[in-house]
């Protein structure tokens, strides 16, 4: 449904592992453009794979912020041409993968804040980032600094109690504590870190943006209850940290204007307000409005599962975030590393590259796959802390080739994973799962996904919540002026809509403001296997 040729538009961006995406929506909801920018193909100069530099160690993991940068130049360039009118953009927002960190030159701020519209951002920041490979969510090459950590917390469980998390390789904290002992004249040229969620809202607005509440809880350096850096992590990690990083916000914040530069260079309007951005499973949850006793699967570079809590329950595995929508409430989170990278080895190896022959090896294969299971580390996994592919016959044998049916041994060991693991802390499954995430266009596994959850799964009409989520919060968050907003409680409206199989079923559809997003329901066949990775 196209918008009215001037009607206002808001705009939601996701700086994610492997790409940079971007939605446009209209005031009913409906998107009226979304585009997107592949790091590997499109950004060829930086060299990377899935998005990422994965160094000889097998456990540092970087991403070069320059080409951040220029994916921006390009996405905005991209958009323009598909005709995408930047003077109608009322509000924009966005998420960023979660604990990935960028670290600003000194200088760099005075830079930001004067930019040349006559050039594009990547010339003009060529020299504005003290380290160029920036740490990402794969890393995990922090152990020694995760100890370090709990031991001045008092342990992995007050240290949980604290944070949300106990401490975890990838979180922000861990990683500028190995940077400042293993980089100290990089770490001395810093006046600035942010989180890859901060460092895009900073390019928008023309200066320093602040960590929200929701990726914040991502770092193992903020108190979730307070909703302030803890002073204990902080101090174990480096001496005047609270200063780099600057004071948190709510992650409903309207942060200011757009900068001149955006008003110059791509025709923005100077009223479009930049919302707060956040991490990229923070902005899913906003975007997909859970329910209490939904659970939402998140199908992606890595997998995620997470709900919406009231009250944090911080525990030895899994993480406790900040609400994004709701300041008072949290939402539970478990992070998959070998998600979509591993699917892709398997459809490469074992379907010739093809979805459709992975997904006729789904439809040809029987539920519980005639007892043959994998489980599938290809790299050092969060959850559980494992690596190297596990394959088991019927009778729980360890076998060494390729299990019968491989890529249906590989979707039900994942999914099987995910929710043991989910039921381990408390999370059991009681209505639906909404299912987002580039994999989540797959009929086929999202039925596997239905079978192994033992629950009917729904989907939004764009696999990508994040950048939804971050339009949604744009339309929700803008303002006259910047202060916090409560989100408004969402209206379920049962709606009757054909699920893609043709049969019609109540289904729930949320219905923010005006509008609507339809969802499809995938049928549920019941579980037939138990089994304990
Ligand atoms: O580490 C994660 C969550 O804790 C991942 O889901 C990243 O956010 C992916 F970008």
């Amino acid at each position: 449904m196209a918008a009215a040729q001037d009607s206002p538009v808001y705009l939601g961006f996701d700086f994610s592992t492997q790409q940079l995406k971007v939605v446009a929506i209209d005031e009913n909801l409906n998107v009226v453009h979304q585009n997107n920018v592949q790091f590997d193909s499109e950004l060829p100069e930086f060299r990377t794979q899935g998005g990422v530099h994965i160094h000889g160690d097998r456990l540092t993991v970087t991403s070069p912020v320059l080409m951040w940068v220029k994916a921006l130049d390009l996405l905005l360039d991209k958009a323009k041409r598909a005709g995408l009118d930047f003077s109608r953009v009322r509000a924009l927002s966005g998420s960023g993968q979660q604990h990935g960190s960028v670290y600003w030159r000194r200088g760099a701020s005075e830079t930001l804040q004067n930019l040349d519209p006559d050039q594009n951002l990547h010339q003009l920041l060529q020299g504005s980032f003290s380290l160029g490979d920036c740490p990402v969510w794969m890393d995990s090459s922090s152990s020694q600094q995760c100890q370090d950590l709990q031991a001045a917390a008092g342990g992995a469980l007050r240290l949980a109690d604290i944070t949300g998390s106990r401490a975890y390789e990838r979180f922000t904290g861990n990683q500028i504590a190995k940077l400042r002992q293993t980089r100290p004249d990089e770490f001395q040229d810093t006046e600035r870190i942010s989180l890859v969620s901060s460092f895009a809202a900073s390019l928008f607005l023309g200066g320093y943006a602040a960590i929200d509440y929701s990726d914040g809880s991502g770092m193992n350096l903020l108190d979730i209850r307070s909703r302030s850096w803890s002073e204990i992590c902080l101090e174990a990690t480096a001496p005047h940290l609270d200063r780099l990083l600057g004071a948190p916000l709510p992650s409903t914040s309207v942060l200011g204007p757009v900068s001149s530069y955006f008003v110059r260079r791509h025709g923005f309007s100077e009223s479009c307000r930049v919302a707060a951005f956040t991490g990229d499973n923070p902005a899913s949850l906003a975007g997909m409005r859970l329910q209490p006793g939904d659970i939402a699967v998140s199908l992606g570079t890595s997998d995620t599962v997470f709900l919406w809590i009231q009250q944090p329950r911080p525990a030895l595995e899994g993480h406790v975030f900040c609400n994004p929508v709701d300041w008072r409430a949290f939402m539970a989170l478990l992070c998959f590393k070998n998600g979509s990278l591993t699917r892709e080895r398997i459809r490469n190896e074992c379907a010739g590259g093809s979805w459709e022959l992975f997904s006729a090896a789904l439809r040809d294969t029987p539920l519980g796959n005639n007892g043959n299971i994998g489980f599938y580390f290809d790299s050092m996994e969060i959850t559980p802390p494992a690596v190297g592919v596990h394959r088991f016959d019927s009778d729980d044998n360890k076998v060494g080739g390729d299990p019968v049916e491989e890529v249906r041994a590989l979707l039900e060991g994942q999914f099987l994973s995910r929710r043991l693991h989910a039921e381990r802390l408390g999370y059991s499954i009681r209505t639906r799962v909404l299912a987002t995430g580039g994999a989540s266009s797959n009929q086929e596994i999202l039925q596997v996904l239905s079978d192994v959850f033992n629950a009917p799964v729904y989907t939004i009409d764009v696999s990508n919540s994040a950048c939804l989520g971050s339009g949604y919060r744009a339309l929700h968050d803008e303002t006259d002026s910047p202060h916090e907003r409560d989100w408004p409680s969402g209206e379920i409206a049962d709606i009757l809509y054909a699920c893609r199989r043709g049969c019609r079923a109540p289904l729930f559809a949320f219905k923010p403001r005006c509008g609507h997003v339809s969802i499809s329901k995938v049928s549920c066949v019941g579980l037939r296997r138990q089994c304990n990775p």
